[in-house]
């Protein structure tokens, strides 16, 4: 049987980077992807953005919506101050596999905690089953046109507080129209957009970040 597109970058990995350097692994993945096999990494253009709204955030509690093989949960976890934490939701089993895989050689385990099943499951389940109070900061990059159903779903369940930092990719390829235009019109929340090119690629893309106002 042969083998996935995703198993092929986790293998390339495995051989070519430094176990327990995550910076390492990054640029691996996207090497490997720029130069052999496209994948749908946030990448290291739009990932010098993330990398900044981590830092200025500098969450305790992150949550990641599309952990796919586990580029940004790595990004996102190398960052994080010590005690904090990053919960990344894959509801797709092969993909959490290798993210699991991925996150481990990263060295970024003890950060990361990687939730297998829809979100609109998970979600309700963050503060009893997970113990989380509220989220400092959440990454949307899962299917596009379920940014918006899942941000209302985390202001339903209370686990946004005033200043929580809400950053999507994609806003512009593939594109999520709905979200973009709910987010914006939306008064509870304050919205900056960050124009950027898609990963690997010359095209255009860009990422909005959404504070919320309480
Ligand atoms: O489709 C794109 N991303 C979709 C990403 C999807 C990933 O999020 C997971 N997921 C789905 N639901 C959940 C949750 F959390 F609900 F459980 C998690 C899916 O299994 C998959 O691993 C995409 C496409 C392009 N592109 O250029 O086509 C570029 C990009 O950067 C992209 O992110
Ligand atoms: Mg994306």
């Amino acid at each position: 049987m042969n083998q996935s597109k995703e198993q092929r970058i986790l293998n390339f990995v495995l051989q070519n980077a430094v176990r327990g350097d995550p910076c390492s692994v990054l640029e691996t993945i996207d090497k490997y992807c720029s130069q052999k096999e496209w994948a749908m990494n946030v990448g290291d253009e739009k990932g010098l953005i993330l990398d900044k709204t981590v830092e200025e955030v500098n969450p305790s509690v992150a949550l990641e919506l599309g952990t796919y093989c586990g580029y940004s949960a790595v990004r996102i976890a190398r960052l994080l101050k010590a005690g904090a934490h990053l919960l990344t939701v894959e509801f797709n089993p092969e993909f959490a596999a290798i993210a699991k895989q991925m996150i481990e050689f990263a060295g970024v385990q003890d950060k990361v905690k990687l939730l297998e099943g829809p979100s609109e499951e998970i979600i309700p389940q963050l503060k009893k089953k997970y113990e989380v109070d509220t989220l400092d900061f959440v990454f949307l990059d899962h299917w596009k046109d379920k940014y918006t159903p899942d941000t209302i779903l985390l202001q339903e369940c209370n686990l946004l507080r005033k200043g929580s930092v809400l950053l999507a990719d994609n806003i512009i390829v593939p594109g999520a129209p709905e979200f973009l235009n709910y987010i914006r019109n939306n008064p509870r929340f304050q919205c900056t957009n960050y124009p950027s090119h898609l990963e690997y690629m010359k095209v255009e893309d860009a990422m909005e970040k959404a504070v919320f106002l309480g």
